[in-house]
């Protein structure tokens, strides 16, 4: 029997990854602020697939409640998942951005999920096996599209995943980064805006079963509403040609006078 724990399972993405690796039969500890709806999804998820559940109530940037979801990534039964999903938004321009409220999202969507990879990195060294899926965003590679910090706070979960990748590949520990573009979920609102106004929007349990394919298929990097997978090995090919330009101990000699 496996445990995976997810972040922010009480609504969302996070919910619907709680559905479905309890499906799967893994054991669960699930995470977020809002107790009544963590409770109600683990007595839904333990009569219906008769897996254990356990429920942390955190509110994850406060560190006092940070602490027991660090702690129990360190202790037994072994965390053997663990799904780097709470994450919100912050509409606006960056000028305009309260900077306390961006320190609020820069330690969620950033801080959080890293203080949580290291707490369970190591375990997962030593059994030479686990998992660890990151929930990015599209906006990771497109921040023109938004304004304010999310983006780059999406940026950071995708590039640390990839570094994480590598350095996790001869140790058995597999890494995720999952990017979803637009999914019903509540973060619109949530952040003030309006769910209605964005086009092409993708039903969170189409997201997280297409997610899964690509766990499931052990990819670095799904990103599950783009059509053509050979456009990701493009974009991968041309990073590689640009790297191959790095290792040079003089400037170019565009930039020479
Ligand atoms: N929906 C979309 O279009 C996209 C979403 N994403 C990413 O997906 C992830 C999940 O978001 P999504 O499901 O869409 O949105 P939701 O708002 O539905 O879910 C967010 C989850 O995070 C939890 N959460 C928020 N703040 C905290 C906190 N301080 N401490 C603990 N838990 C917290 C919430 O629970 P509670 O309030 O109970 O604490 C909730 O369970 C995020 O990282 C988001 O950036 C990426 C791309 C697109
Ligand atoms: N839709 C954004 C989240 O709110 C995103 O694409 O990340």
């Amino acid at each position: 029997m496996t445990t995976a724990l997810i972040t922010g399972a009480s609504s969302g993405i996070g919910a619907v990854y709680a559905r479905r690796l309890a499906a799967r039969g893994h054991d669960l500890v699930i995470v977020a602020r809002t107790a009544d709806r963590l409770n109600a999804l683990a007595a839904e998820l333990r009569k219906a697939h008769g897996v254990a559940i356990e429920v942390i109530t955190a509110d994850l940037i406060e560190g006092p409640q940070l602490e027991p979801v660090l702690q129990r990534l360190r202790s037994d039964p072994p965390i053997d998942i663990l799904v780097n999903n709470a994450g919100a938004g912050l509409i606006g321009d960056f000028a305009t951005a309260d900077p306390a409220e961006m320190y609020k999202l820069l330690r969620l969507n950033v801080l959080v999920p890293t203080l949580l990879t290291s707490a369970v990195i190591d375990g997962m060294v030593e059994r030479g096996n686990g998992a660890i899926i990151n929930i990015a965003s599209v906006l990771a590679l497109i921040p023109e599209y938004a304004r304010g910090i999310y983006p780059a706070t999406k940026s950071y979960l995708m590039t640390l995943s990839q570094g994480l990748a590598a350095e996790m590949a001869s140790k058995g520990v597999y890494v995720q980064a999952v990017l979803p573009a637009a999914t019903r979920t509540e973060i619109y609102e949530r952040a003030g805006g309006d769910i209605s106004k964005v086009p092409d929007v993708m039903e969170v349990e189409d997201l997280v079963d297409a997610a899964l394919v690509g766990f499931d298929r052990r990819e670095l990097v799904t990103i599950p509403p783009v059509p053509d997978a050979a456009a990701w090995e493009a974009f991968e090919q041309a990073r590689g040609v640009l790297a191959s330009g790095f290792s040079n101990s003089k400037p170019a000699a565009r930039y020479r006078g």
